[in-house]
């Protein structure tokens, strides 16, 4: 029996970049300054069986010099957008390193809203904006694929569970009126890498995610996840894949009988777990083959 190296990847994970771009003298009270908050993960794969099997670094580009590239390249460059800047390093680095064939970077983007005047902000909720990018190279092969963790929805009406399987263990009473509450992880997979208007469709995509939440009668959460996958494919020529990740966030209702009282749907126990975990793949009937895009 033979044993072989199998694939392999390596890289800086979670390099954490605040850019701020100034205009106006530094301390004056009219700064208007922008910020940019991201957390950088790239990861390398290339000629690396020497490092492995020999230990001869000869390949080997330090994760420490992909770090400072990050830093470097916030500064030379700025963060418009986590696409655009996710593309720009991983082409660098595929570009610049003969060693290196093929790059991975995920950025995940905190955002901060104004306070008041330039320069004071405020963390906006916990929802993180993302961006998953791999590049052959300039000219080789690449995908997009962007995306929101944490965005945490309720519908206090409009949801219903009924008609599942009853065997011996179960206990759950179908419910014609129930919370239903989630927080959405969602990834969407783009046609091209070409230059997009990254901005813009991710606020769209955002936008259908929660109309098609908020305008969707539930009869279980599976349905609600189609249905938003199935608003935003619809609505997105530039997307042809979509995958959702769905907390059930259980909301039960509190029995108020010992205390004299009814509960009218009213006063609810927000239990945190377990939790039903619903998970799901959207996508167009002509989406290119994937590749390594969710990889
Ligand atoms: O929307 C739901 N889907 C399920 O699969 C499920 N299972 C469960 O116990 N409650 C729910 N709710």
């Amino acid at each position: 029996m033979g044993i072989v190296l199998g694939p392999n990847r390596y890289g800086k994970a979670e390099t954490r970049v605040v850019r701020v771009t100034r205009s106006g003298a530094p301390g004056a009270r009219d700064a208007r300054h922008r910020i940019k908050d991201v957390n950088v993960s790239v990861s390398l794969s290339g000629a690396m069986d020497d490092a492995h099997l020999t230990g001869d670094n000869a390949a080997v580009l330090p994760t420490d010099s992909q770090k400072n590239t990050v830093f470097a390249f916030a500064k030379k460059h700025g963060i418009e957008t986590i696409e655009d800047f996710g593309l720009l390093l991983a082409r660098h680095f595929v570009d610049s390193q003969p060693t290196i064939t093929h790059a991975r970077v995920e950025i995940h983007e905190y955002s901060w809203d104004r306070i008041t005047g330039g320069h004071s902000f405020v963390r906006n909720g916990g929802e993180v904006r993302t961006a998953l990018i791999h590049s052959d190279g300039d000219g080789g092969a690449e995908s997009v694929v962007s995306g929101l963790e944490d965005l945490v929805v309720l519908n206090s009406t409009g949801s219903e569970f009924h008609g599942f399987v009853q065997d011996e263990y179960t206990t759950l009473a179908p419910i014609g009126d129930r919370i239903l509450a989630t927080a959405v992880t969602a990834r969407w997979r783009h046609r091209s890498a070409g230059t997009g208007d990254w901005d813009d469709s991710h606020r769209a995509a955002r936008h259908h995610l929660l109309h098609a939440f908020a305008e969707t009668h539930s009869l279980s959460l599976q349905q609600t996840l189609f249905q938003m996958g199935r608003r935003v494919l619809a609505e997105r020529d530039e997307l042809c894949e979509i995958r959702l990740s769905m907390p059930n966030k259980h909301h039960f209702l509190v029995d108020l009988e010992p205390f004299g009282m009814d509960n009218d749907n009213e006063v609810y126990f927000a239990a945190d777990r377990p939790y039903g975990l619903i998970e799901g793949t959207v996508l167009t009937d002509d989406a290119p083959h994937a590749a390594s895009a969710w990889e």
